[in-house]
């Protein structure tokens, strides 16, 4: 089982701390959602991975190895990072020929990579005329291409259509069951509900969060319920008189902010009101996430030491 242990790994580019001290580890058999808002320092921590840029300090090794150590890097680690990074005027066929060829994995893999990313029929169309979900399929394509027991994509959705999103979904969990390490970049957080295990957020190349998404969501999330009642008068002054918010929606279903369904439940049956529905709602990963990312804007906009000194980004 290949896991990827980052340890207190920073990279600085002149002020700016890209990655600022992460240690967490990207464990097989899951899918891993790693998020952050723009320039939290994902893509460097995946560059770093794969020894695409030196870290300024700490280790990021595949497996116990630094990547650069694995003699055909495709069958230990396949990598999604810039799906343009394929030569436009080579065939999709050819373009994963080559990437097979310089790590031994035989051409039969080639053929069945195109037919499990849906490109088959595009294989001899140079790539340059490719549209960018097709590029991505192709980028996805050679990831698979040595078997590896790690995937890493960058935003693989990208560009994607709605059947393309729900492909690669069913993709990312049959690696993860298949005993693999996927771990997929994001800014799309309930997309990435819909599919990851566990989730690890940054913010400012800092670690905020590193647990599961259900763990994720009840940390992070307020409870609270919704309720449509045969009374709306009586239950309306039933619920503000025991302190709680009622919102009331169009649909004559109300939400009670900051509330369990068993509270709003017994405060109904207390006044005999008939409730014709109510249910604990969870929050949304979208509503968790934004309240802790903002929690990291708070520190972003900390004050810095004098109004003169270089702003540190
Ligand atoms: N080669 C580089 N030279 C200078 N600064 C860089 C370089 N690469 C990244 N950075 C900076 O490092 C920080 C982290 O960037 P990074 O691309 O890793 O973030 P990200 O989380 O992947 O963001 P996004 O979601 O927007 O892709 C940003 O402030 C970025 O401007």
């Amino acid at each position: 089982m290949t896991s990827i242990d980052v340890k207190d790994l920073t990279k600085r580019y002149g002020a700016t701390r890209a990655v600022d001290g992460l240690t967490c580890r990207f464990e097989p058999g899951r899918v891993t959602g790693f998020l952050g808002p723009n320039g939290a320092g994902k893509s460097t921590t995946m560059r770093l991975v794969l020894g695409l840029d030196r870290p300024t300090s700490g280790t990021a090794t595949v497996g116990g190895r630094p990547y650069a150590a694995y003699g055909e890097p495709l069958r230990a680690v396949g990598a999604l990072l810039d799906a343009q990074a394929a030569h436009g005027s080579r065939t999709a066929r050819d373009h994963l020929r080559l990437l097979a060829v310089s790590n031994r994995i035989p051409d039969r893999r080639v053929d069945e990579v195109l037919q499990d990313t849906g490109l088959a029929p595009a294989a001899g169309r140079r790539v340059k005329t490719f549209s960018l979900g097709m590029r991505q399929r192709l980028g996805i394509a050679a990831a698979l291409l040595g078997d590896p027991p790690v995937l890493m994509l960058d935003e693989p959705a990208n560009g994607l259509d709605p059947e393309g999103i729900v492909w690669i979904r069913r993709l990312l969990r049959r690696l993860a069951d298949e005993g693999r390490t996927v771990l997929v970049s994001s800014h799309l957080m309930n997309e990435t509900a819909a599919f990851a295990d566990h989730l690890v957020v940054l913010a400012r190349g800092r670690l905020l969060a590193d647990l599961p998404v259900e763990d994720f969501i009840d940390r992070y999330s307020h409870p609270r319920v919704r309720v449509r009642t045969g009374d709306p008068v009586r239950l309306r002054a039933a619920l503000r008189a025991a302190g709680h918010t009622v919102e009331e929606g169009a649909d004559g279903r109300w939400t009670v902010e900051g509330a369990r369904a068993e509270e709003v439940g017994a405060v109904a049956a207390r006044e005999g009101v008939p409730v014709l529905e109510l249910a604990d709602e969870r929050a949304s990963l979208e509503q968790a996430y934004l309240a802790l990312t903002a929690g990291g804007t708070e520190f972003a906009a900390a004050p810095s030491p004098s109004p003169t000194a270089p702003q540190e980004v």
